[in-house]
């Protein structure tokens, strides 16, 4: 397995921008410090550091060690405001006998990392101090206050493939997404259909509620402001979906696209980079259709919703409903989540109502 270099920027830097937007102060050293645990998480990773999680799903210490940081550093920077993040992962597996040794290596990296940093005059984490830094992604939500919703790693498929993942950070108040980041360091600037190796990688999205979306690169250049795909035409727009069929039906997908007449093979790729790329008119629609009994996240949507809503786009579930962010950690939805732009909006629910109805076995 080949982790490239992208793997290592840092996250908070990542972040950096956005927060400041809403005037948190989170300076660029602090900013730097999650540079080295992913540089450290990304040799461990050849190691095979990734284990699953009891859903079959796998986290690598990449994800909790983002997590720890992105909760520590909020936490440390936010101390006047009710502090309230719901992400992810949770210290469960790592509070078991066979968790041991990867408590022991997060904590070890998340030492190294604050120390070698020198941002954060602390004294070492214990264990203990790294589980509660986890678990302070425990919030439910919800409809009432401000909530950070966090993904550390979105994609860990893709992540532990070499492939696409994002790091994805959203703000609830009062049960709206007001905030979105999204950094998707192999992501090419140019488009994700570009073919050239040498095309530079790594793009930070970040949208403020009535404030537009903005996409700059990894290392710092000029914001620019970017809109979804003006295109009217199913002819010429492409479609996303996940690169893994278990997390989306590729057959349901591929029967409404030969009905709303999209000519393009679907785009595979993993995380909420697919958000990020529609966001700039890399492709115009985003099909999402998971099998039966799946319940989706708001910190799988949360970033990406903000992003490409400020875009000009649309998110909804299957039934053209709006996506609620509001109800707790999970969404409540019709079926799935579809996304592209308004003008497209109406053809596109009339060929997943069509093609639901004809396929449902699909699901
Ligand atoms: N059976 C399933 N159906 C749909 N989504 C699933 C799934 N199992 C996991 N996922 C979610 O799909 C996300 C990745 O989406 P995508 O397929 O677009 O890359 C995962 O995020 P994480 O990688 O953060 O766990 C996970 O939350
Ligand atoms: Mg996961
Ligand atoms: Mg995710
Ligand atoms: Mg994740």
């Amino acid at each position: 397995m080949i982790i490239n270099k992208e793997h290592t920027r840092s996250l908070l830097d990542l972040l950096q921008k956005p927060l400041s937007v809403i005037l948190v102060n989170i300076n660029t050293t602090t900013l730097g410090i999650l540079d080295i645990i992913l540089y450290k998480v990304q040799k461990a990773l050849l190691q095979s550091d990734v284990h699953s999680k009891s859903d079959k799903s796998p986290v690598t210490v990449a994800d909790y060690g983002s997590q720890v940081l992105v909760s520590f550093a909020l936490e440390k920077e936010l101390p006047a405001m009710a502090f309230s993040l719901v992400a992810e992962e949770d210290s469960g597996d790592l509070r078991k006998e066979e968790g041991k040794e990867t408590l022991q290596r997060i904590t070890e990296l998340v030492n190294d990392t604050l120390a070698s940093d020198g941002t954060y005059d602390v004294s070492p984490l214990t264990e203990e101090n790294v589980l509660r830094a986890i678990d302070n992604g425990k919030s439910e939500g919800g409809s009432h206050g401000r909530h950070w919703v966090l993904d550390p790693i979105d994609g860990t498929k893709g992540f532990v493939r070499g492939d696409q993942y994002a790091i994805a950070l959203g703000l609830l108040d009062e049960g709206k997404v007001v905030l979105g980041v999204l950094a998707c360091p192999n992501l090419p600037l140019g488009s994700v259909n570009s073919k050239d190796p040498n095309d530079k990688v790594g793009c930070l999205f970040s949208a403020q509620i009535g404030g537009g979306t903005y996409m700059q690169s990894l290392d710092g250049s000029a914001p620019v402001k970017v809109h979804v795909s003006a295109t009217e035409n199913p002819e010429e727009a492409s479609f996303f979906e996940s690169y893994e069929a278990a997390h989306s039906s590729h057959d349901l997908s591929s029967s409404i696209a030969k009905k709303l007449g999209v000519k393009a093979p679907p785009v595979r790729i993993d995380s909420q980079a697919k958000y990020g790329a529609l966001s700039r008119g890399d492709g115009a629609i985003y099909l999402r259709f998971p099998h039966k009994g799946y319940r989706e996240k708001i910190w799988d949507h949360a970033a990406g919703y903000s992003v490409v809503t400020e875009a000009g786009g649309v998110v909804s579930d299957a039934g053209g409903n709006p996506l609620d962010f509001s109800k707790g950690r999970y969404l409540d939805l019709d079926t799935g989540i579809i996304v592209t732009n308004q003008k497209l909006m109406p053809s596109l629910l009339k060929a997943v109502k069509e093609s639901l109805s004809e396929n449902a076995s699909a699901l």
